[in-house]
């Protein structure tokens, strides 16, 4: 079999590279560029991951490649993310580079010839009936099909993850054990355009300041000033720069320029019951067979899921409730749908808007 693995200098992929050497494979590794050189401040670690990358692929024999998709990224998720966060939505970059970059225009560029392509996720596939679904990692913790929810049928039954049945000490463990060159790095955090900096200058890069009032939403009182709805995000808590908290970011106007936040750790208006998900992609296949199902859900990248019922309105939307309280509901964040048990990642869709 002819795998490509995407290997990014940390010490997953490198331990996925690991195990598919000895299971006897020779894949062929590539790093993709996503940074931008040009662009003071806004570039990825690069030349150190591809020191390590490189390091691991001479440790085993292989042959190493760097894809450029620096454009790509940019024209794709970056746009997604500013557009999103200009129209006062949650967006989220790492499930659009998946299913863009890391699965698309890599598979366009590189990847073409190759039965399979293997990366350093924490997910894993399962077969059923002839079908190929995404299912949940072995470490819940570390479970990273939310990532993955956007990827699509040809894309998930073309990947391999060899980390799916390991829990992260055990994948560090072998590292050590292997001598991999990146085996005491650091686990890197989320979005790699921000590498190296901080959300809110990025964002103020391309959308500037706007000061508007902070606004209890119970009482109408301004409380305080913001520098631009696009810093605040809905169930956001800490950065407000209120006195007297906990404060909770509860609902924005975006015409108007005003975050409304409410008081306390139970302040009912962080919480809501049920949600809505408009074009709702399946990775797979629809398995729902009732008018109603019982599912597990995510509505951001947490340790542990909910449970809940999904249900087709007559529009086509997907309503997505839950007995328990679900914790700061944003548009633009995607609702990712498991089945009962949590092990098949059924598909996600950006939430269009929380139901009272
Ligand atoms: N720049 C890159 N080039 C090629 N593949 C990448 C790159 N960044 C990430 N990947 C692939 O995507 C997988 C998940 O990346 P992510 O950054 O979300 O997780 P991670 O746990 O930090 O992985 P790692 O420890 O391998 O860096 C990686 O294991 C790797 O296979």
């Amino acid at each position: 079999m002819n795998i490509a693995a995407l290997i990014s200098g940390g010490v997953d992929s490198a331990v996925a590279v690991h195990l598919l050497c000895e299971q006897g494979y020779k894949p062929d590794l590539f790093y993709i560029k996503i940074g931008m050189d040009t662009d003071d401040g806004l570039t990825c670690t690069a030349e150190e991951d591809i020191e390590l990358a490189s390091a691991t692929a001479r440790k085993y024999g292989l042959s190493f490649h760097i894809v450029d998709l620096q454009q790509a990224y940019w024209d794709n998720v970056v746009a997604y993310t500013v557009d999103r966060v200009r129209r006062g939505l949650t967006p989220n970059p790492d499930v659009m580079c998946n299913k863009l970059i890391k699965f698309g225009c890599f598979d366009r560029e590189a990847g073409q010839g190759y039965d399979k392509i293997a990366t350093g996720h924490y997910a894993s596939t399962l077969d059923i009936d002839g079908y190929t679904w995404l299912a949940t990692a072995k470490d819940p913790v570390k479970d990273q099909t939310d990532f993955l929810a956007q990827i699509d049928y040809l894309q998930v039954s073309r990947l391999i993850f060899p980390l799916g049945g390991f829990l992260k000490e055990e994948v560090r463990d072998m590292a050590l054990k292997a001598s991999l060159p990146s085996a005491r790095r650091k686990d890197s955090q989320g979005i790699c355009f921000l590498g190296k900096i901080n959300y809110n200058d990025f964002i103020r890069r391309f959308l500037g300041e706007r000061p508007g009032p902070v606004v209890e939403l119970e009482t109408g009182k301004v409380i305080g000033q913001h520098r631009g709805y696009w810093f605040h995000t809905i169930g956001q808590r800490k950065g407000l720069g209120l006195g007297g908290g906990p404060w909770f970011v509860v609902d924005k106007n975006v015409e108007d320029n005003i975050i409304y936040v409410s008081h306390g750790y139970d302040t009912e208006k962080q919480f809501g019951h049920s949600f809505c998900v408009k074009d709702f992609h399946f990775i797979t296949l629809n398995p729902w067979k009732e008018q109603e199902t019982e599912i597990c859900f995510k509505i951001r990248h947490t340790d542990t899921f909910q449970t809940g019922k999904v249900c087709f309105a007559e529009d086509g939307t997907l309503q997505v409730s839950s007995e328990e309280p679900i914790q700061g509901i944003a548009p633009g964040q995607f609702g990712v749908i498991y089945d009962k048990d949590a092990r098949l990642c059924i598909g996600s869709g950006e939430i269009r808007a929380k139901i009272y």
